[in-house]
């Protein structure tokens, strides 16, 4: 019996889940998501207007670019407004050009240059039609009085409000939305790659390494963010009003929150690589580390330096992974003079030590510290520097000794940029002390900060605020430029191009038997699943992958291939090359079902996970978005998050069904009655107190960490979806 059809009785066939690309799903409802990448943009809503505003800015471009029919750099299809327009890099000029032209003719050339680059940004109306339709927000958190703060004490209002019912809330509520829309900014989009060579002047290599990567149409976080981080005064030039002051050299101070494998990375890389290489002397091979990239685990990090090399191929700019043993040009102690102690973060630091041992175990372990010993060498030649936040640390207070006194702590005067991926995990408690602690070490004047995650709490984002004005304080500093912020997407988080599956196991055996169906429906090939291999499999703990790896060892027929090459497990207990040695077969194809923890849950990028199965549930909203992010990446359809949860997950299921709503509706589903998760489910899920989600955020389900429920085993058992 195909229990996975019986526990799918019931539920209506799904439309297309990524509502922009109008690819049919009828045929195959659960495609693999390692298919054919159709569209990476999530959102191109009709917007009334857009239309007749792209065939203006034709006519204008006519008109305005009368040098442009000379341009012989231009993208053939420059004047096609659709951002979803093939683009072709076109070639840069000869160099022959600018090598011999005299002294003058380039003044000209350069003046020229600027007009027609004048001549092709659009209007404030015409980006800010263009940021509706791509569901783009940016706004000013404002210096110090975070708009984020602002945000936090909303919804208390609002209670109130409510219960008093004197009709405050649509008062406090009407001015919200004025103050939002006071704070938008509309500045230029970018419509096409092509754009940041010829507008935004980047480097031919780094075009051409864009271009090399296949990238057509650059995806919504990129439209909004590449423009502002690139060239922040250019990209604002026609927002009207009061507009943030920008220093070109400086840069910005940024948030980008965007939905997960929409292409954050490349968001942050493309500029850290491009301000390298503005700031280089051309006839220097000097390497000064001017950027770091924090992310919270090492296959993270090492897969956003695969990345960072791949764009700066052939640009001399060296990006490296922090490694033990790794010695850096830095400061000597006395330069660090406060931390992260003087910020008043830690209040409860008593309080947190246990959980965040408990999680650091899985997150960024010690097992690598036990290789032997490795000989001191000099300074490693770095730009970029890719690092979890424990490694650097480690560095900069001293290897063979960790000191754990702040002030013993070495400074890294040369970093200019400072990018935190999965900003919201960097900051939580979990790596606070440790994130904050690097980010004091970054001691130049001229430091930027660019926060990036799907999910980011306003806490998070007061935090930064904060933070950002101690440390300018600290160093005597101007008070900071106000922090602008991308949102992309509607305000709820959600994962939109993911068919979302919420199963109720009632037992740990039932889940067991749910999971069985998964894998071998018809009791044989596992590639006849309703979720075809390769999937990612969530446990709550380090012990529970353990356990569900054993107990699936034979699950798998020899026939294909059978458990010990088919199946694996990865956590942050097993040595970094056993690691490393799983994501490679996982991502070859060799390994069709890998069992993991919340280690893999963030940023990591498997192009052709076809689904992802949260064996436990997760402890939060977040963590769901995260999970189930590992599946549809980039566009790409039938990517699956399948959910089990028992009666003692009850009070997890909330947030993980609010996840599940928000994304159909922003799919384009109905949500609601009509979703995944219907009403009377909805009605019938407890709230959980902000305290109490804390805490199974951080623990989990409190009894399967120990004892006989952090064991699995079979025994009967029932499943029902939702
Ligand atoms: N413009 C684009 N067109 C097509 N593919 C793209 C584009 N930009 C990025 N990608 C690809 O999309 C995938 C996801 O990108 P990335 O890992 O940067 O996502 P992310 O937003 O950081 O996700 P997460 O929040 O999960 O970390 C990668 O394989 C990347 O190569």
């Amino acid at each position: 019996m195909d229990i996975f059809k019986v526990l799918s009785r019931g539920t209506k066939p799904k439309k297309p889940s990524n509502a922009t690309t109008g690819s049919s799903t009828s045929k195959a409802p659960l495609l693999p998501s390692a298919g054919a990448r159709v569209n990476p943009q999530f959102f191109h809503d009709d917007v009334s207007g857009l239309t007749a505003a792209r065939g203006k800015k034709r006519k204008r471009r006519k008109n305005a670019a009368a040098g442009a029919d000379d341009d012989e750099t231009a993208p053939a299809d420059d004047d096609g407004d659709d951002a979803s327009d093939i683009d072709f890099f076109a070639p840069p000029k000869p160099a022959t050009t600018a090598a011999t032209a005299p002294a003058q003719d380039e003044a000209e050339d350069k003046e020229q240059q600027a007009k027609k680059i004048k001549a092709r940004l659009l209007d404030e109306d015409e980006c800010r039609l263009i940021f509706k339709s791509h569901r783009l927000k940016f706004t000013v958190v404002a210096g110090g009085t975070a708009a984020a703060e602002e945000e936090e004490e909303e919804e208390p209002v609002r209670k109130k409000s409510k219960k008093k019912g004197d009709g405050k809330k649509d008062v406090e509520e009407g001015k919200k939305k004025k103050d939002d829309k006071m704070k938008q900014l509309f500045p230029q989009p970018l419509n096409k790659f092509g754009e940041l060579r010829h507008i935004y002047g980047i480097a031919p290599a780094l075009a051409d390494n864009i271009a090399r990567q296949g990238f057509r149409v650059p995806t919504e976080v990129q439209m909004g963010a590449l423009p502002l981080l690139l060239r922040p005064s250019l990209a604002l030039k026609k927002v009207k009003g009061e507009v943030v002051k920008v220093d070109e050299e400086q840069g910005i101070d940024f948030l980008g929150v965007a939905p997960t494998g929409s292409g954050k990375t490349i968001s942050f890389l493309i500029p850290a690589i491009d301000r390298i290489l503005r700031r280089r002397d051309e006839n220097t091979e000097e390497h000064v580390l001017e950027a770091v990239v924090v992310a919270p685990t090492r296959e993270l990090a090492s897969q956003i330096v695969n990345e960072g090399r791949k764009l700066a191929l052939g640009t001399g700019v060296r990006v490296v992974l922090m490694k033990r043993g790794i010695t850096l040009v830095a400061e000597d102690p006395e330069h660090v003079e406060e931390t992260e102690e003087a910020d008043g973060q830690d209040k409860n630091e008593d309080e947190e030590t246990e959980e965040e041992e408990d999680q650091e175990s899985d997150q960024d372990s010690d097992a690598d510290d036990k290789a032997k010993p490795r000989a001191p060498r000099g300074p490693a030649h770095v730009d970029i520097l890719v690092t979890t936040p424990k490694t650097l640390l480690n560095f900069l207070s001293g290897e063979k000794v960790p000191s754990k006194n702040p002030k013993a702590r070495k400074a890294l005067p040369t970093v200019r940029s400072l990018i935190l991926d999965e900003a919201d995990v960097l900051l939580d408690p979990l790596f606070r002390k440790q994130t904050t602690a690097l980010w004091n070490a970054c001691t130049n004047p001229s430091l930027t900060l660019t926060c990036w995650s799907a999910t980011m709490a306003s806490s998070i984002e007061t935090l930064i605020t904060k933070h950002l004005s101690k440390r300018a304080t600290r160093l005597s500093l101007p008070a900071p430029p106000p922090v602008l912020r991308l949102v992309v997407g509607l305000k709820d988080t959600a994962v939109p191009n993911v068919t979302h599956k919420l199963i109720y196991a009632a037992t740990e055996q039932g889940k067991l038997l749910g999971l069985r169906n998964l894998l071998h429906p018809s009791g044989g090939d596992p590639s006849s699943s309703p979720l075809r291999p390769p999937f990612l499999v969530f446990t709550q703990t380090i012990e529970r992958a353990q356990a569900l790896f054993s107990e699936l060892q034979y699950d798998i027929p020899a026939s294909a291939g059978g458990g010990a090459a088919r199946l694996a497990v990865l956590h942050s207990s097993l040595p970094d090359a056993a690691r490393a040695r799983i994501m490679a077969r996982f991502r070859a194809g060799d390994v069709w079902v890998l069992i993991t923890t919340d280690v893999l849950a963030r940023g990591i990028d498997f192009a052709g996970v076809n689904g992802v199965v949260n064996y436990d549930v997760p402890g939060s909203a977040a963590a769901y978005v995260h999970r189930a992010g590992r599946t549809g990446r980039a566009g790409r359809e039938g990517g699956v998050a399948v959910t089990f949860y028992t009666k003692e997950d009850i009070p997890f299921v909330r947030s993980v069904a609010n996840v599940i709503a928000a994304s159909e509706r922003q799919a384009g589903g109905a949500g609601g009655e009509e979703g995944t998760v219907q009403k009377w489910l909805m009605d019938a899920l407890p709230r959980v107190a902000k305290g109490d989600k804390r805490k199974l955020s951080v623990r989990g389900v409190e009894a399967r960490r120990a004892g006989g429920k952090a064991t699995i085993g079979t025994k009967g058992g029932i499943a029902y979806q939702h």
